[in-house]
């Protein structure tokens, strides 16, 4: 495929910004320099002959990536509000897309009523530590200022419409309140901008798929390739095999990616470039990658893969290699910090459902039949309560947050033996984390996997022998199918809601990675593309399902199940604030899988023998007390 030619014509003002500078009601960046005069594409055959043809210096450079601080002249407001139009003050999302009109010193003298809410709700925040720009290669390097062959490239012209400025973001913290300001912060809009760091021909791209699988991996493979090939003329794109160690294991070679090669992938689940857990070797990758000459790795992966993302970018940053490292987010669990939600999660849930349809018709067709469907989520208990509330055929959802007892009158026997009294059946949906405070201590783990994950015994098959042996104890029929779709639900392929969102992260991370911008991963935010620097999510914790929460309460409106935990100091603590960062900055080599979101049971919570833990049934179907069983060790 031949490199569009490339011209130096501006594109159009696209940005409200632009505009507000021509009316000079914002200060425009003291060192803002028009868009370098370039020959034309002979010039731009080398990265290098073209660095020579434009007058870049490193300050015009850092200029371009870093965006300028809004400055507002006193009066501001109110001739911004008499500009916009009357319906802004109507509608919350056009709100949200002009947060940074709004000038906290000033704000208080816009008189216009119909900004009222608008400065009170929707405050950038003021600080530059609140807006999060992902990191520059102008910041150690010295990055190409190239035009985006958006602008000529007959194919996609239009698409120079739609470029984004560097001053384009969109608000974190949008949920208002009117007793007080709620101050955002900010991420860096993604998408193409006018102004590029990589001739498309010198780019050598990698993609590399690291951790567990989940549907839409090849979809974001597919389009990642066809972005570089198809919109930049991209023509070197490599596929890393199985993982991290794909980078320099002698056992395999990087995979040349071509349109032709990709165009189908996305039919199929999995990931056509393999993935694996543990091999993280930080020199030999970094090694690898700058002796393969490659200069934009596009890494495809979960908490763990983005911990070591960060190491490489970091590592190249320190080598002042111009490579950028670009994350994309994946976990079937969901449990990512601070995107919206993960791709692959809606198919998982959706496969889920089939599971859960299942288990109901099995139980329904027997005699007090129970249909008990483990799923994923060792930390988080996204998948089971999203299908549970999804299918509404959930009579109780158990998730690691949670915890839950057997015995007593508030116990789990309890509520299955009420449950056959009401409705003669029962379906459980068990997250694969839940309940391991009744696991005994050393059998509640069992060693970690290659990436340092903490492996736990199956909370499927243990239950499912508590609830036999606590059935058959007091003589009473039990047919419990124990349905466990867990690896089937992330091994297919994308549906249509996921299939869109992988091609628009792999777009996004792509726009990203050819503007300069390194460090970061691409993810949506309020239903909107943006730049996480990865700081930020490493930062944090895996997201949780706070108890305490709307979804929580749907969720048990939806299975009208009781609480199943009596102990004050077993309950749930509230989830302090969604996404909160951890304390500590510091790179954890294997981070902790957190199962227990509460204190750890002492001994005595250990569960020993269901009646040790918890007071005797008052009552069974037949009306007599249910005699003890005994709890042994998981299967
Ligand atoms: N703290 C870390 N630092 C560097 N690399 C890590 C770290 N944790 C995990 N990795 C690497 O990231 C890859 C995927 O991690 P894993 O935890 O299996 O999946 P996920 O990224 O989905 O959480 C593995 O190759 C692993 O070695
Ligand atoms: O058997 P494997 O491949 O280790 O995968 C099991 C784990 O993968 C997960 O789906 C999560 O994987 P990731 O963290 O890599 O996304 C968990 O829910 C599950 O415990």
């Amino acid at each position: 495929m031949s490199v569009p030619p490339l011209d130096p014509g501006r594109g159009p003002a696209s940005s409200s910004l632009v505009n507000l500078v021509a009316d000079g009601l914002v200060l425009p960046p003291p060192s803002a320099t028009p868009a370098p005069a370039v020959a034309g594409a002979a010039a731009l055959r080398s990265e290098s002959s073209a660095a020579a043809a434009v007058p870049t210096s490193e300050p015009s450079a850092v200029a371009a990536a870093a965006p300028p601080d809004i400055m507002l002249r006193s009066g501001t407001i109110e001739k911004i509000a008499a500009m916009m139009s009357s319906s802004v003050g109507e509608d919350a999302a056009s709100h949200a897309d002009q947060p940074k009109i709004v000038d906290l010193a000033t704000s208080k003298g816009c008189s216009d009523p119909r900004y009222e809410h608008f400065t009170k709700r929707l405050v950038a925040h003021p600080s530059k530590e609140g807006r999060l720009v992902p990191p520059h290669l102008s910041e150690w390097t010295r990055a190409g200022r190239f035009p985006s062959p958006f602008k000529t490239n007959p194919r996609t012209l239009n698409l120079g419409l739609s470029f984004v400025s560097n001053n384009e973001t969109i608000l974190v913290d949008i949920i208002g309140h009117a007793q007080h300001e709620t101050i955002s912060r900010e991420f860096l809009r993604c998408g193409p901008r006018e102004t590029i760091a990589f001739h498309p021909q010198t780019v050598k791209a990698a993609i590399v798929t690291c951790g567990g699988l989940a549907p839409g991996l090849n979809t974001v493979v597919r389009e990642l390739v066809y972005t570089l090939s198809r919109m930049y003329g991209v023509e070197e794109v490599y596929g890393v095999p199985y993982g991290y160690r794909g980078f320099y294991s002698p056992n395999h070679n990087l995979r040349r990616l071509t349109e032709d090669e990709v165009s189908s992938i996305h039919h199929q689940g999995g990931t056509v470039l393999g993935s694996s857990r543990g091999g993280f070797d930080l020199k030999l990758i970094c090694d690898a990658v700058e002796d393969r000459g490659l200069n934009q790795l596009f890494i495809i992966g979960g908490d763990g893969t983005h911990r070591g993302a960060m190491a490489i970018y970091q590592e190249l940053r320190a080598r002042q290699s111009k490579i950028t490292v670009v994350g994309i987010p994946k976990t079937v669990d969901n449990d990512f910090p601070l995107i919206d939600r993960s791709f692959g999660f809606d198919t998982a849930v959706e496969e889920t459902q089939r599971a859960i349809l299942c288990a109901k018709v099995e139980a329904k067709a027997a005699i007090n039949g129970l249909g008990l469907v483990k799923v994923m989520g060792r930390a988080s208990g996204q998948i089971a309560m999203f299908a549970c509330l999804a299918s509404r055929d959930v009579d109780v959802c158990l998730i690691p947050e949670i915890p839950f007892e057997l015995a007593g009158p508030t116990g789990l026997f309890r509520c299955v033996s009420d449950l056959f009294n009401t409705q003669g059946h029962c379906v459980i949906v068990v997250a694969e984390g839940a309940g391991m405070e009744l696991i005994d201590d050393d059998l509640r783990s069992y060693g970690t996997d290659a990436s340092g994950n903490v492996k736990r015994p199956d909370i499927g098959l243990w239950l499912r022998a508590r609830l036999n042996e606590h059935f058959a104890s007091l003589g009473r029929e039990l047919n419990l199918k124990l349905i466990d779709p867990f690896y089937m639900i992330r091994s297919l392929p994308a549906n249509a809601t996921d299939s869109l969102y992988c091609s628009l992260l792999g777009q996004s991370a792509v726009h990203g990675a050819m503007a300069g911008y390194s460090g970061f991963s691409a993810g949506i935010v309020n239903g909107h593309h943006v730049m996480l620097p990865m700081t930020e999510i490493c930062n944090r914790q895996r997201t949780k399902v706070d108890v305490h929460s709307r979804m929580w309460h749907r969720v048990l409106a939806c299975t009208n199940q009781p609480s199943l935990c009596s102990s004050p100091k077993m309950q749930p603590q509230p989830v302090a604030k969604a996404n909160a960062a951890k304390p500590s900055t510091s790179m954890d080599p294997h981070p902790p899988v957190s199962v227990s979101p509460v204190e750890p049971p002492t001994e005595s919570d250990t569960l020993k023998s269901p009646t040790e833990s918890g007071t005797p049934e008052p009552s069974t179907e037949a009306g007599a007390p249910e005699p003890s069983t005994e709890a042994g060790a998981p299967e």
